[in-house]
């Protein structure tokens, strides 16, 4: 690992504050150790919550003692342990986030030591932004979401302005968005665009545009995409955010700069707030190549048990095998046992599928047997995909995932979009077609998608020049304060 040359004293601290979601923390993580391995002092500040189930369910503290000075802190995220941390609670976790933390982190700021050189903040937390300057330190944004989806949260006002927003008609173009006017419908944009009222003070939507808009506030503007995927939506993001540095995909940069120090890949060390059940890895080992539809919703996304029932018959109809991941906690509605489940559904299910609780998606998507990923299209779920070179059916819940869906199949075409549908005969139809009948037509561009993706975090890729500028924009910042 690279020690800082410099003295102990310019040797940059960089404090890393995520939204506390797991999809925030994985990337979060990823760009932390990206500075550690730069031999960054790096104090990852994650909420009592996520870090006590992470020391419970991985081996965190092992992994990241390899680097001298990275340091765990914790804060409350507000919320009592028993919540379930699901759905669209994000509301109210922010609320009590904006009580309780910003405190805090103020409070940790004015006494921590070394004092911190810069902060790497989630860009979904503008009350960091609010301690950063009231401190005077540097604080950089990370906008774990899409470049796509931030672009688009960023032109809302502007929807709402022309008359675009509200609105019930859902296949209508958006033409107010610079660089989707072709492409992009009132159903693709964010789920909280589909309110009734675009201007409740409480509403998400307000709260998600004012954060968004505070970006142009930071120093400068990290993003997980790369330039051949995003080039168009980033020239236009720069317009508004002039100082980015696209460096993703993430995952795969690191997998790179691990490569390039110890000559191997993270010990496929997962980040998850969930017990990894790694039994799946010898099922896939059994399956023919490319044979196997993997399926994953994410981590805060949940499914009604109709849903499920929808999803479930659709996968067995398909005759296609499988691998699902259904979250603990992630079915709604009548707690029903496995007695009310179908003996059919069973029966084809132990002969052609497989369930887990929790699976190591990056090596599911890169084993040799999946050939397929139904997702919810969540960002990182997305990047994983595109590097793996695997396409995917978009059956996006929230948030960004309804962008990103229509990215994929329409931007992209490395995939199909099933969103607002849940029906078993459009699931058994698009697997089939994802799978065998229209198989070509998604391989060969994801192949080529994948091919860029690897090419720009390897050594004189743009994503990896970017990572290179952002690691020495932050010496510099360190070296200014001496
Ligand atoms: O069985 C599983 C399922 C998922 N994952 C990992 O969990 C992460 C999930 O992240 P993501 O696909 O981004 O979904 P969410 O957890 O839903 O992420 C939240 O945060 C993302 C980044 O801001 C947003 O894009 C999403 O919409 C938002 O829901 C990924 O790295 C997966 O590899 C596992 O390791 N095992
Ligand atoms: C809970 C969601 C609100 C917005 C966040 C987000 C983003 O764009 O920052 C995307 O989805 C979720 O990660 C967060």
């Amino acid at each position: 690992m690279e020690k800082c040359q410099q003295s102990e004293a310019a040797c940059p601290h960089v404090l890393v504050l995520p939204l506390p979601i797991q999809g925030h923390v994985n990337s979060m993580f990823k760009l932390a150790e990206l500075l550690a391995l730069s031999g960054f002092k790096v104090t990852f500040l994650n909420s009592e919550h996520n870090h006590e189930r992470l020391v419970k369910y991985t081996n965190i503290t092992a992994h990241f003692a390899r680097y001298p000075g990275f340091e765990f802190k914790t804060i409350p995220d507000g919320l009592p342990d028993d919540h379930p941390r699901t759905g669209e609670w994000f509301l109210e976790m922010f609320d009590a986030m904006e009580m309780k933390t910003k405190s805090s982190l103020i409070e940790m700021l004015l006494n921590i030591s070394p004092p911190v050189d810069c902060i790497i903040g989630d860009g979904f937390l503008g009350f960091a932004l609010d301690a950063a300057n009231e401190l005077g330190i540097p604080i950089i944004y990370f906008r774990t979401s899409s470049a796509c989806c931030f672009w688009v949260y960023y032109s809302i006002p502007d929807m709402i302005q022309a008359g675009e927003l509200p609105t019930r008609e859902m296949d209508r173009l958006i033409t107010t968005v610079p660089g989707m006017e072709t492409f992009l419908r009132c159903r693709d944009l964010p789920s909280f665009c589909r309110a009734s009222n675009m201007t409740d003070a409480d509403s998400k939507i307000q709260l998600i545009v004012k954060e968004t808009r505070k970006t142009p506030q930071a120093h400068s503007l990290i993003l997980n995409t790369f330039e051949d995927l995003d080039g168009p939506i980033l020239s236009h993001i720069r317009t508004k955010c002039p100082h980015i540095y696209a460096i993703g995909p993430i995952h795969a940069q690191l997998n790179t700069r691990l490569r390039e120090k110890y000559g191997e890949s993270y010990d496929h060390f997962s980040n998850s707030l969930w017990e990894l059940d790694r039994s799946c890895i010898s099922w896939l080992d059994k399956q023919p190549k490319q044979c196997v539809i993997y399926v994953s919703f994410g981590s805060v996304t949940t499914t009604s048990r109709e849903q499920l029932t929808e999803l479930w018959y659709g996968l067995v109809n398909s005759k296609k095998r499988f691998l699902w991941v259904i979250r603990p906690n992630s079915v709604t509605g009548k707690d029903g046992r496995g007695g009310d489940v179908p003996v059919e559904l069973l029966e084809a299910t132990r002969e052609r599928g497989y369930i887990v609780g929790w699976a190591p998606q990056e090596e599911v998507l890169n084993h040799p047997a999946v050939g397929g990923f139904l997702t919810h299209s969540g960002w990182n779920s997305t990047l994983e995909s595109v590097v793996a070179g695997v396409p995917m059916i978009c059956w996006p819940y929230f948030a960004d995932q309804q962008v990103n869906s229509r990215f994929v199949s329409e931007a992209w075409k490395i995939g199909l979009d099933m969103k607002d549908v849940c029906d078993r005969k459009v699931v058994e139809m698009m697997v089939n077609d994802l799978m065998v009948n229209r198989k070509e037509e998604f391989v060969k561009p994801a192949a080529k998608m994948a091919k860029l993706a690897n090419e720009s975090v390897s050594v004189g890729g743009s994503s990896y020049c970017n990572l290179d500028r952002l690691i020495e924009d932050i010496r510099l910042m360190s070296l200014k304060k001496l």
